[in-house]
């Protein structure tokens, strides 16, 4: 794990699509992984103002999302499909049929998720997987306490989890209480982790990221385990992290 300390959200984000633009410039065929949630928001207005400056292309690349809600189909506003569309997928030129996120509305939720997996394998697994962190640790939809050996799978959210959530619902009542992600194991079989993290928010988990050793009641701990991660995060979200932590794995 190497960690990029950086001022603020949009260095945070600037960092990040840099080496995702890196990443597609070295393999045009790219396979990324992609997150939802405010923290990638800047990382994706990014790639897509490079896009139109650059014109860096998304032909032949391939895009699999973490995670969606069940019950939320593509046109609801409130979806990860939606999200996507919106906030990347239309600003870039990747053909549609080329990105992937679990179907929400899939009538076995449990075939849609080993569907899932497969398909992943199929394209030859992730080159680049871009994460964020929920406040109590989750990567992906993947809640403490999730054995590591997990793949894609449905999961119950954490009643945290819906209340950190629900700032993007009507109420909480709104926000699903089921969704479809990668499992762990999903996640760490990609080539390349980037995990970004800012705001104060997220200073409580990022120190308890760096103090603890790995376990599954925080489950981004293991990307200690994995060959190739590169942690983006600002100085709120490092402000609880001692200054020995952040020697030890400063790039
Ligand atoms: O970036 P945010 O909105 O703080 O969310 C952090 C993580 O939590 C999720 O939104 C899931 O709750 C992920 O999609 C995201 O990576």
């Amino acid at each position: 794990m190497k960690l990029m300390e950086v001022k603020d959200y949009k260095e945070m984000s600037e960092k990040a699509a840099k080496i995702i633009i890196e990443q597609i410039k070295k393999k045009p065929n790219s396979v990324l992984g992609l997150a939802t949630g405010e923290t990638v928001l800047g990382t994706y207005a990014a790639l897509a103002d490079d896009h139109r400056r650059n014109g860096t292309s998304y032909e032949r690349v391939h895009t699999f999302n973490l995670d969606e809600y069940l019950g939320l189909g593509p046109d609801h506003p409130n979806s990860y499909h939606y999200y996507m569309n919106r906030h990347l997928f239309s600003h870039i030129d990747i053909p549609v049929s080329q990105t992937y996120i679990p179907n929400g509305l899939a009538d076995d939720a449990e075939a849609e998720c080993k569907r899932y997996e497969n398909l992943i394998d199929e394209v030859g697994g992730i080159d680049l997987q871009l994460l964020g962190i929920g406040r109590n640790g989750h990567i992906g939809f993947n809640e403490p306490g999730t054995p590591f050996s997990t793949v894609t799978h449905v999961v119950e959210l954490a009643p945290s989890t819906r209340q950190a959530n629900a700032r993007f619902f009507p109420t909480l009542e709104d926000v699903p209480s089921k969704a479809i992600t990668m499992g762990i194991a999903t996640i760490m079989k990609s080539g390349h982790i980037i995990l970004l993290a800012s705001g104060k928010t997220k200073a409580p988990i990022m120190a308890q990221l760096f103090e603890k050793d790995v376990t599954p009641l925080i489950p981004a701990s293991v990307l200690k385990t994995h060959p190739n991660v590169t942690i983006i995060a600002d100085q709120e979200a490092l402000s609880l992290v001692r200054d020995e932590q952040r020697k030890v794995y400063a790039i």
